[in-house]
C-alpha cells in the first residue's frame, strides 16, 4: 500500500520505518529539513533500538522523506503523527493538529482517487470528527464519505521499545469512519494483526480516541497508587517492593508497572493526564481521582529531597543526582522526575553534580549553572550525598569511596551495594 505519515518525531518516524519493514511503500512529510535528510540518508532522527537498521534497508526504496505535501497525492493512505502539547494550563493544544489537517486538505483538493486520513495523534474525544474532518472538508472540497475516509487510530509505543512495542502489540485500535476505511487499515496491518498475540479492537472514533488517554490515565494512576502505598509502607517501616510483588500475584492487578519510587515523567502522561482532566473540567465533570493521581506524583521528589536532608545538611552540601532521563534507554528529559529532584536541591542551598549515560547535553541548555560529570564516580567524588533519579543499569556498579558521605538515597530501587554505604534509604522501601 501506498502510505504517506504527516510528522516524523518518535512515532512517525517508528511507524514509517516498521509500515516500510512490512513491505508498504512509505513517504514521511516533515518539515524540519534535517530529519528529512537524516531518514533519506538511511540513519534515523532518533535513537530507538532496531530503527537504524530498518531505516538503513528501505530508506531510498519504499521509504522517503519530503517536506513537500504535493507528495502526499501519489498515496492512498495518510496518518497524521503531530506533536499534541499542552497549553500553559495544561489542555490539549491542537494547533499542529489543525495546520497539518490544512495542509493535507488543500493537497487532496487537487489529488485523484480516495483518500483515508488516519489519526494517530493523542487527540480527545470530538477531536478527529469535529475538528481535523471539518478542516479536512473545507480545504479539500470532499467530503467524508465521498472520496475522503477519515479514521482514528491510537499508538501505544514506548520510547526505548518502540519498534518492538509497533511491530508486536497487545492490541490494534481501529475507529473508522466506514467500514472501507476499516478494512484499508486491517489490510494494512495484517501482518501485524495475524499475530495470535494481537488483539484487534474495531470502534468508532469517538471510542478510539479515549481507550488511548484511558490506557495512560490507568497506567499512570497505577504508579501512583503504588507510589502512595509505597509512602505508607515507609512509614510503617515496611518494604513496598516485597508487599507489591506479592499484590502482583494477583493477576486481576498484575506485576507490571508495580515499580514504587520517583513517579512518572516523560512526553506522554503528565500531558495526557493533564489533557483529560481539562477536556473533563470542560464536560462538566471533576476528575478527583486524576487531580490525586497527579499530586501524588509532583510529591515523590520533594520527599526524596526531604529523605536526604534527614541524614545531609544540604545548605552547601555537594549532591550527585545520577540519572536525569525520564526513564532509562533514552536521552528525553522531558518532564524527567529528575529535574524536580534539582530543583527541590538547589531551592535547599545544595550545590548539584550531575551525571547522566546519554541525556545531559538535553539538560544543560535549561541547567546551565549545575556541574555535569562524565561518569557516576566523577559525580560522586567528594560528594556530601547522592540521589538516584533514573534506573540505568549501570547504577548497579557504583562504587562509593570516592564520596565526602556515603548516603544514597534511592528514588528507583537499583541493584547497589548497600553494605558499601553508610546510609543507605530507599523513598518507598
Ligand atoms: N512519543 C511517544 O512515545 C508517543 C507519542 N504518542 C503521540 O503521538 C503524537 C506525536 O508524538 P511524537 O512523535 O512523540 O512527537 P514529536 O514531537 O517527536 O514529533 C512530531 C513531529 O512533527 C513535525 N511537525 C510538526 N508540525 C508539522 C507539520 N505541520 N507538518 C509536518 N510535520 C510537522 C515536527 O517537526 C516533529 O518532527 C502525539 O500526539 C503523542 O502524544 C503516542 C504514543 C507514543
Ligand atoms: O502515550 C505515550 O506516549 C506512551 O506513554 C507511555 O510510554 P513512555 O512514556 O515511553 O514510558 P513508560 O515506560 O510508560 O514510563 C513512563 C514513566 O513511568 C515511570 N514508571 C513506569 C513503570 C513503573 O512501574 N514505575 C514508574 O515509575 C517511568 O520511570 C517513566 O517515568 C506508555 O507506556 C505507552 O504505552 C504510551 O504509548
Amino acid at each position: 500500500m501506498d502510505v504517506s505519515i504527516i510528522g516524523s518525531g518518535y512515532v512517525g518516524t517508528t511507524v514509517a520505518a516498521c509500515l516500510a519493514d512490512l513491505g508498504h511503500d512509505v513517504l514521511n512529510v516533515e518539515i524540519d529539513e534535517d530529519i528529512v535528510a537524516t531518514i533519506n540518508a538511511g540513519e534515523a532522527p532518533i535513537h530507538e533500538s532496531g530503527l537504524e537498521e530498518r531505516i538503513a534497508e528501505h530508506a531510498g526504496t519504499n521509504l522517503r522523506a519530503t517536506t513537500d505535501y504535493d507528495e502526499i497525492r501519489e498515496t492512498d493512505v495518510t496518518f497524521l503523527c503531530l506533536p499534541t502539547p499542552q497549553t500553559d494550563d495544561g489542555a490539549l493544544d491542537l494547533a499542529p493538529m489543525r495546520a497539518g489537517a490544512e495542509s493535507l486538505g488543500r493537497t487532496l483538493a487537487e489529488k485523484d482517487g480516495d483518500h483515508l486520513v488516519v489519526v494517530k495523534s493523542t487527540v480527545l474525544p470530538g477531536t478527529t470528527e469535529e475538528v481535523v474532518g471539518p478542516i479536512l472538508e473545507a480545504e479539500s472540497g470532499r467530503r467524508i464519505g465521498d472520496g475522503l475516509e477519515i479514521a482514528m487510530n491510537p499508538e501505544f509505543l514506548r520510547m526505548s521499545t518502540a519498534v518492538e512495542d509497533f511491530l508486536e502489540p497487545d492490541k490494534v485500535v481501529l475507529g473508522a469512519s466506514s467500514e472501507g476505511a476499516a478494512g484499508t487499515l486491517r489490510e494494512l496491518y495484517a501482518p501485524i494483526l495475524e499475530r495470535e498475540e494481537t488483539d484487534l479492537v474495531e470502534t468508532d472514533v469517538r471510542e478510539a480516541e479515549l481507550i488511548k488517554y484511558a490506557n495512560n490515565a490507568f497506567l499512570a494512576s497505577k504508579v501512583s497508587l503504588v507510589n502512595e502505598l509505597g509512602n505508607i509502607a515507609k512509614e510503617y517501616g515496611a518494604d513496598a517492593y516485597e508487599v507489591l510483588a506479592a499484590v502482583g500475584l494477583d493477576d486481576r492487578i498484575s506485576d507490571r508497572f508495580m515499580r514504587s519510587g520517583l513517579g512518572w515523567g516523560g512526553s506522554c502522561f503528565p500531558k495526557d493526564v493533564n489533557a483529560l482532566r481539562a477536556g473533563a473540567r470542560e464536560q462538566g465533570y471533576d476528575p478527583d481521582l486524576l487531580d490525586a493521581v497527579v499530586s501524588v506524583n509532583d510529591e515523590q521528589p520533594r520527599r526524596l529531597v526531604a529523605l536526604l536532608a534527614e541524614h545531609v545538611p544540604l545548605e552547601g552540601a555537594r549532591v550527585a543526582v545520577l540519572g536525569l532521563s525520564f526513564k532509562p534507554g533514552t536521552d528525553d528529559v522531558r518532564k524527567s522526575r529528575a529535574l524536580d529532584v534539582i530543583e527541590h536541591l538547589r531551592e535547599r542551598g545544595a550545590e548539584v553534580v550531575a551525571y547522566d549515560p546519554v541525556a545531559i547535553e538535553n539538560v544543560r541548555p535549561d541547567y546551565p549553572e549545575i556541574e555535569y560529570a562524565d561518569s557516576a564516580d566523577a559525580a560522586l567524588e567528594g560528594a556530601d550525598g547522592a540521589v538516584v533519579a533514573t534506573d540505568w543499569p549501570e547504577f548497579d556498579d557504583l562504587a562509593f569511596d570516592g564520596m565526602a558521605n556515603r548516603v544514597l538515597v534511592d528514588g528507583r530501587r537499583i541493584d547497589v551495594d548497600r553494605d558499601a554505604l553508610e546510609v543507605y534509604e530507599g523513598l518507598t522501601w
